[in-house]
């Protein structure tokens, strides 16, 4: 989800591991040149995900090992599903939409977000993409009433704990 702490989470993760991250989010900005939330209102949603679609599947082709945090509404495209699956282990930060608007209040860079209810926004959001968020999953780690380190260090422990088994 939007705010669930991929960005955090990410680089603290590529960090432990001494491995390269890239936040598609940034690397969509670089191959655009302007801000997410400018191409969102200049081109609209469905053009954004057709870049996504592109930078997210040459991120997953490269042969070094990477961390990557996708964008929020990556899993969105079947195509993107296919592709994450099949060349990544991927891990859903679940969290609350409560506690994600919590946490975003003063966010005003997340296009989805800026409504009237964005926790309304959050609730609907969730509501379609969680089983999605699930099916491309190789686990779950549930992050709320944890700080971002706590969750950092239980997505690190499952991957390294499958990686040894
Ligand atoms: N487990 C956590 N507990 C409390 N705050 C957190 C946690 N994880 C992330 N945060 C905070 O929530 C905010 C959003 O986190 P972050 O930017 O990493 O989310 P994101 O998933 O990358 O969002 P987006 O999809 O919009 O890029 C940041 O201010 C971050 O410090
Ligand atoms: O949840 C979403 O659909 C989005 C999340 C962000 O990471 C960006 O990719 C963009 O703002 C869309
Ligand atoms: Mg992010």
């Amino acid at each position: 989800m939007p705010g669930s702490g991929k960005s955090t989470i990410g680089r603290y993760l590529a960090k432990r591991w001494s491995m390269p991250f890239v936040d598609v989010d940034v690397a969509i900005e670089e191959h655009i040149g302007c801000t997410i939330r400018d191409f969102f209102a200049k081109e609209g949603e469905s053009r954004f995900r057709d870049v996504e679609q592109e930078v997210l599947a040459a991120l997953l082709a490269r042969p070094e090992k990477t961390v990557v945090a996708t964008g929020g509404g990556a899993v969105l495209k079947a195509e993107n599903r296919q592709e994450l699956a099949e060349h990544a282990q991927v891990v859903y930060l679940s969290a609350s939409p409560h506690e994600i608007a919590k946490r975003l209040q003063r966010d005003t860079q997340r296009p989805l977000l800026q409504v009237d209810n964005p926790l309304q926004r959050l609730l609907d959001l969730h509501a379609i993409r969680d089983p999605l968020y699930k099916e491309v999953a190789d686990f779950v780690v549930a992050g709320s009433g944890l700080s971002a380190t706590q969750v950092a260090q239980r997505v690190a422990m499952q991957i390294e704990l499958g990686q040894h088994s």
